[in-house]
């Protein structure tokens, strides 16, 4: 189950301290700490002495004590969900769930109460796989693999309502499994009542505007299929979501400017056109318009993809290409690029100390105005990846005039939308006052060639 934080519920708990390996959990011992999330902590353990013949496990401990009387009712009510998925709903696309306790005296005093949910334990996760560097070959199994376990879900009347990489297990041998049913919900009818939780990258736009009821906030399984569209666009960027913004909360007020149609949907272009589509379609904007792509339909397509000529293989160079692609783009939207390409001819460069900023989206290029979603990042360091995470917080549009001082010939690669590509970057300098005073615009995002010295 993810940490609280639909709109107005943010409350956070204390957190107690992990067990330390050997540490005994009902029949079982602890042997390392797996990861932790918003209300629990999951460990590998074995079986305890005098408990043989059990498999290895993964334990998730939800600790109750010290919660206040709603925090701890939801705590419970996620496991109930847990264990009725697991009793109910079992399929090898899911990570089994083998018992479940509450723990009455443990040694660990903050554990009093806890309830405890023994699984099947994975080997990893796809989170852990998109960050390593997925391989390409392995990208059309994953999915069809997710869609399996959706498709199961939702036939057998259920939405998991927390799809993300997280939740997207792996057993030994690599195949799929779906985890983590805290806010799995049932449907009855056409939908089903979830908690206010979950993780904000993966709201559909209509989540945003849902009435918070007394039995929830009403899903329905179109929402899972607009997270499998995130993980997809996930899977082949690695790991970047298809909406621009550097927290949640932008991404989500971009979730819902596409969703009003305000904006396009803007995917990365290194994303084959097979999986581009796909992913559109699980990203169409509202629910009736995304009702026709069930799991069950795109199961299908992928099968019949992964069977036709050239399956699995995407497109001559596109691994290489995704993975400059995805540090490119991941977070910025519309980004532009230089490559080794000549000044359009008949135009009169900027005098050679200035970079006129051009944007490889028409429309924005058109636009004219300062469309939020039409601005440019300039990175922090140009030697690491041009992400979200090191961009400044100034931002530059289609034809803004920059100063630059000098050029760094061997940065990281930056590629776009037009198959333009250069190391090349420009550091150039900030509006005064500005902290930190200098950063760098990505060659490919002008089209200006001032001769500059090597930045030292
Ligand atoms: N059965 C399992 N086997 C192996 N790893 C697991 C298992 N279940 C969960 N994990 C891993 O344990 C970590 C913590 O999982 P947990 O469900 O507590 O939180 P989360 O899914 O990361 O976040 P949240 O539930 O708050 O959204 C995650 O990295 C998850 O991939």
């Amino acid at each position: 189950m993810s940490a609280p934080h639909g709109p107005g519920d943010t409350t956070e708990r204390d957190r107690t301290d992990p067990l330390p390996p050997g540490s005994r959990v009902g029949n079982w011992e602890v042997t390392r700490l797996i990861g932790s999330g918003g209300w629990s902590t999951v460990y590998a353990a074995r079986p305890a002495r005098g408990h043989p013949g059990r498999p290895d496990v993964a334990l998730k401990v939800m600790p109750t004590a010290g919660l206040a009387p709603r925090q701890a009712r939801r705590i419970v009510e996620s496991a109930r969900r847990e264990v009725e998925l697991g009793r109910r709903a079992g399929h090898p696309r899911l990570i089994s769930l083998l018992e479940s306790f509450v723990l009455a005296e443990p040694g660990h005093p903050a554990l009093r109460g806890a309830i405890v949910l023994v699984m099947e334990r994975a080997a990893g996760s796809l989170r852990e796989l998109i960050d390593a560097g997925l391989p390409e070959t392995d990208r059309g199994r994953l999915i069809a693999g997710i869609c399996e376990g959706l498709a199961h879900l939702h036939r057998s009347g259920w939405v998991h309502a927390d799809l993300k990489p997280e939740n997207v297990l792996l057993g030994a041998d690599g195949t799929v499994r779906l985890s983590d049913f805290g806010l799995a919900t049932e449907l009855t009818g056409t939908h089903g009542y979830a908690p206010p939780l979950g993780t904000l990258d993966y709201f559909p736009p209509e989540r945003w505007r849902a009435p918070l009821g007394e039995l929830g906030v009403r899903v329905r399984p179109t929402a899972d299929i607009w997270a499998l569209g995130v993980v997809i666009h996930e899977v082949f960027t690695s790991g970047c979501s298809p909406f621009p913004g550097a927290t949640p909360m932008a991404r989500g007020a971009a979730v819902q400017e596409y969703g009003a149609g305000r904006a396009p949907l803007r995917m990365d272009h290194a994303i084959p056109p097979f999986w581009r589509e796909l992913a559109a379609d699980c990203l169409a904007p509202t629910h009736e318009a995304r009702a026709p792509h069930t799991a069950e339909s795109l199961l299908a397509r992928i099968t019949a993809h992964r069977r036709g000529p050239g399956a699995g293989t995407g497109r001559p160079g596109g691994r290489a290409r995704a993975a400059v692609l995805a540090t490119a783009l991941c977070g910025i939207a519309g980004a532009a690029l230089y490559a080794d390409v000549p000044a359009p001819p008949g135009r009169a460069g900027p005098a050679p100390d200035t970079v006129r900023v051009y944007n490889a989206e028409r429309a924005c290029r058109e636009d004219g105005g300062r469309d939020p979603g039409c601005s440019l990042g300039l990175a922090v360091d140009p030697a690491l990846p041009y992400t979200a995470d090191n961009v400044v917080a100034t931002r530059v549009w289609h034809g803004d005039l920059l100063t630059a001082d000098c050029r760094a010939p061997d940065g990281q690669p930056v590629v776009d939308e037009e198959d333009r590509r250069s190391t090349h970057w420009f550091r150039v300098r900030l509006p005064p006052g500005s902290r930190p005073s200098t950063a760098w615009l990505p060659a490919v995002r002008t089209r200006d060639r001032p001769t500059l010295p090597e930045c030292p």
